[in-house]
């Protein structure tokens, strides 16, 4: 038998037809939901009188919505158009009898944290949501797909999906990381290498010492950015921290069902000699704290550096340039440590689960946040909330001048009541600086946890190694 890639192996195991052209029906082993992508596919079944397939299998909640204050529960805090989602999904997951975790339940958080969180996501499955960000849950050797609306209602209707396979492609990062770097700074700096059409066409797998050295938290920040580089998903082969990780969740298989699925985790790893189409290969010890200047995530950094000039790029790159220093409100040559901000949000799928609160809180201990600075920290679920609560980082950010939200997507994007205003500048832990990413004329510097949190501090962008 020809060597495999991880890819390959999921792929071959979940196909349940392929066409000539080499169209294929995936099998789905998960899928999640949230209401933004699904109202219209629950319609589309409704009106075909169709039921969904295999509700044991869905999992709803929703995150992208929802208020993050204190008084959400209180309907006037959202929009007409929020509350009609947020409301057609309660309702749906009731009449299709879904898994589901509403607003009031401690479980309810964004559906990327949610999932691993809650046991859901395995290694070897086949995971998808209408969401581009599924991606993260290729941190556990899934093959998880963003899927669009239609897509939801098919995979709700048959528990599969049309797909065509990728290409294959690897990112090595080497070696060991230098302190203050971290799972966010290397992807990254692997979208600054690659762009992000870098992975179009491909699943990427992300292998090298530096990625095996990741916790699983730090292993799906990186494979949540898959997608920001233009990849179908991200992947990283299973190891011992993953079945740790995934061992006694709710919905892990338990007892002769954990021994049976162990003995297919443990062969989901790429062959010696497996054949990949392209390789991306960084040293760890090169990888500096990094910040984005730009409107776009390959507009990225080491924190040393200055803003750079448009006319440092080539092609089109010197429009969009221009375009984004502009947008940005920077100019040429001033040193990144110099950009003041005013805004500091940390959470989001990308950076919001319990190490990422103890990153930034390991900085903001017995700190105070710069006068007239706005900062939140928003837990990616209730359970990293009610987590963080009792280690006391809840206390240590309140102490610091931190407001401390509810679950849910937040200031990622602007969709709820969390937003910025035209002009603000942003320090973000999330993954997407795209111009009114963040609330119109709004302004985003993508960091880790711990730079988010130097920030606060200082009230510009800021080195964290200064700080440790
Ligand atoms: C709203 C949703 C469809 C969107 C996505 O697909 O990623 C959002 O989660 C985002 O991060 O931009
Ligand atoms: S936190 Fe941000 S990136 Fe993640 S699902 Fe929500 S909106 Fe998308």
């Amino acid at each position: 038998m020809s060597p495999k890639t991880l890819y390959d192996k999921i792929w071959d195991a979940h196909v349940a037809h392929e066409a000539d052209d080499g169209t294929c029906l995936l099998y789905i082993d998960r899928h999640l939901v949230h209401e933004v992508t699904s109202p219209q596919a629950f319609e589309g079944l409704r009106m075909s009188g169709r039921t969904v397939r295999a509700p044991d299998k869905t999992i709803a909640v929703p995150d992208h919505n929802v208020p993050t204050t204190l008084d959400r529960a209180d309907a006037q805090t959202m929009t007409e158009d929020s509350r009609v989602q947020v409301a057609a999904l309660d309702a749906n997951a009731k009449e299709f009898g879904l898994h589901y975790y509403p607003v009031s339940d401690v479980r309810q958080g964004i559906v990327h944290i949610v999932g691993p969180e809650q046991g859901w996501t395995l290694p070897g499955m086949t995971v998808v949501c209408g969401d581009s960000h599924t991606a993260t849950h290729g941190a556990f050797g899934a093959l998880a797909h963003g899927i669009g609306t239609s897509e939801v209602e098919h995979v709700l209707a048959t528990q599969t999906l049309i797909q065509k396979k990728s290409k294959n492609m690897k990112v090595e990062i080497t070696g060991k990381l230098k302190p203050g770097v971290t799972a966010k700074d290397i992807t990254m700096s692997v979208i600054g290498e690659t762009g992000t059409a870098g992975g179009t066409g491909y699943v990427i797998e992300y292998c090298g010492e530096a990625i095996r050295d990741l916790s699983m938290e730090g292993r799906m920040t990186v494979c949540n950015m898959a997608i920001e580089g233009g990849a179908r998903a991200g992947l990283i082969a299973p190891d011992e921290k993953t079945y740790e990780y995934c061992m006694g969740r709710p919905h892990a298989p338990k007892g002769a069902q954990w021994e049976a699925a162990m003995d297919w985790w443990k062969t989901l790893f790429t062959d010696e000699g497996a054949h990949f189409d392209k390789v991306v290969t960084l040293k760890g010890e090169d990888i500096a704290p990094s910040v984005t200047w730009g409107t776009s995530p390959e507009d990225v950094l080491p924190i040393t550096a200055t803003v750079p000039n448009a006319t440092d790029f080539e092609g089109g790159k010197v429009g969009a340039a221009e375009r984004s220093l502009d947008y940005m409100g920077l100019t040429s040559g001033t040193p990144l440590t110099d950009v003041t901000i005013d805004t500091v949000f940390i959470g989001s799928c990308t950076n919001g689960r319990i190490e990422d609160l103890r990153a930034a809180a390991a900085i903001l201990k017995g700190k105070k946040i710069k006068d007239g600075m706005r900062a939140m920290i928003v837990p990616g679920s209730g359970l990293v909330r009610a987590q963080a609560e009792e280690e006391g980082l809840a206390d240590i950010f309140k102490d610091a001048g931190f407001e401390w939200r509810l679950a849910g997507c937040s200031m990622c994007l602007a969709m709820n009541p969390d937003q910025l205003k035209p002009g603000e500048r942003c320090a973000a832990t999330s993954n997407r600086n795209f111009e009114g990413r963040q609330g119109r004329g709004g302004r985003t510097h993508l960091m880790s946890p711990a730079m988010a949190a130097a920030a606060a501090i200082t009230g510009k962008l800021t080195d964290v190694r200064e700080m440790m």
